[in-house]
């Protein structure tokens, strides 16, 4: 089954703009796949159509068998719920502990809080951070910090799991680890589409690469 599917979409900005130009593609259930391109090529726009955070000007998006132009308003919070984004600044609160940051999406989403604490020492547990629980986050490397941010994600056991340039900030080890993360992830079962313009980290990984270039999808589609 298709986990994303892109039909002819086109985003113009209201400055007249083409972020994106007939783009056409499937990513099926259970893919894990990389979005490259030059800075300004779209990627983060292709990401923003998938969680409802723009709408195209043109064309389908789905995700699962929902086409987005036709959700209802009252179920965006459901839908942005079944997808779990991890992003180059990670967006932790060095406010709160680790523990909490990790629990933010759980107490939004209403969780019994015993329920909440088990999955977030088991997302914690799967980055390799259960012992920083009580930690602020300010007192954690970037990479353990990405590490925290990526916990945040999937810790409600999104099925898809979108990523904006994860690795800008790390050095190439770091990076390195952190792809391992999403293809523990994908390995079981979580859909996974990564974009970054890291072309030695991609290709090192060897998967299917969907490349923007002015907005059009050039290649992997
Ligand atoms: N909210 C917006 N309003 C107007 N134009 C926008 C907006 N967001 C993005 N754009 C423009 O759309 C184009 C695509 O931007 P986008 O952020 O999707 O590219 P990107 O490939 O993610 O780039 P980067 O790698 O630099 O993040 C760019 O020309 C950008 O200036």
């Amino acid at each position: 089954m298709a986990e994303i599917r892109f039909t002819n979409v086109g985003k113009r900005y209201a400055e007249g703009h083409d972020a994106l130009i007939g783009v056409d593609f499937t990513l099926e259930s259970g893919e894990m796949a990389f979005l490259t391109g030059h800075s300004g090529a779209g990627k983060s726009t292709l990401l923003k159509l998938i969680m409802l955070m723009e709408r195209p000007s043109r064309g389908q998006v789905w995700v699962g068998d929902q086409e987005l132009n036709v959700l209802p308003r009252h179920q965006i919070a459901w839908h942005r719920r079944r997808i779990g984004v991890v992003f180059q600044n990670h967006q932790l609160l060095f406010d709160r502990s680790v523990f909490d940051n990790v629990a933010l999406p759980l107490q939004i989403a209403g969780y019994d809080p015993q329920d909440a604490a088990r999955r977030v020492r088991a997302a914690l547990d799967k980055v390799g951070l259960l012992m920083r629980e009580k930690q602020n986050p300010i007192t954690l490397s970037s990479g353990e910090q990405q590490r925290v941010g990526i916990a945040r994600a999937i810790v409600h056991k999104p099925k898809l799991l979108l990523a904006d340039e994860p690795t800008g900030n790390l050095d190439p080890q770091l990076s390195e680890d952190v792809m391992r993360l999403f293809e523990q992830f994908n390995r079981i079962g979580t859909t996974v589409l990564i974009a970054s313009h890291d072309l030695s980290l991609i290709n090192r990984m060897q998967r299917r690469t969907l490349v923007l270039r002015g907005g059009r999808l050039v290649s992997g589609g």
